[in-house]
């Protein structure tokens, strides 16, 4: 079975919710989850298909745990990796900045010739403007459990098929 490695970052618990949806999904897959605040770039390098998950804070920022992770991805060789996406938010609350954080997390690794898989269409949502939006589409998946709770469960199973 393929190895599946979901990383995630989360300040309240809500993205560890969604780290957790996400493994029991990829049924076809062997999947571990790792919290990136006691995370090492050791544990990334050991998988060809990445899940990297994170919520958004203040305005438009990482979640902190990923603040300091973000440095050590960057070290690794992510070339023939295939990275999807996972962006926690409020779209209502936070309509200029629905999910930055997966938008930062794509700016900060595209030179490392990863593949970015797991693209997700924007038109189920209401929001302004994210630094997530990549040729009209989100770079990954976005979950709004405050506004949209009763989407979560369709989108997290669309999006887990195929999708490495
Ligand atoms: C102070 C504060 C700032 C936030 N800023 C944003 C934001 O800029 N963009 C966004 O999409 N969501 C924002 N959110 C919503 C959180 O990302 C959302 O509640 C998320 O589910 C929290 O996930 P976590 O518990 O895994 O950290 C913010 C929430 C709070 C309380």
């Amino acid at each position: 079975m393929d190895k599946v490695g979901i990383f995630y970052g989360s300040t309240t618990g809500d993205t560890e919710t969604i780290a957790m949806s996400l493994a029991s999904q990829l049924k076809n897959y062997d999947v571990d989850v790792y919290n990136v605040n006691s995370a090492a770039k050791e544990d990334v390098e050991a998988y060809d298909n990445l899940i990297l998950a994170s919520s958004t804070w203040g305005l438009g920022e990482l979640q902190s745990d990923w603040i300091d992770f973000i440095e050590e991805l960057k070290e690794v060789d992510l070339k023939n990796k295939k990275i999807a996406l996972v962006g926690t938010g409020d779209q209502d609350m936070y309509a200029d900045t629905f999910v930055d954080a997966i938008g930062i997390i794509y700016e900060e690794l595209k030179a490392s010739e990863a593949e970015f898989v797991g693209h997700y269409p924007s038109d189920t949502y209401d929001f302004s403007d994210s630094r997530a939006l990549v040729d009209e589409k989100l770079i990954g998946l976005a979950i709004d459990n405050t506004n949209q709770s009763d989407l979560t469960e369709t989108r997290i199973e669309e999006w887990c098929q195929g999708l490495f």
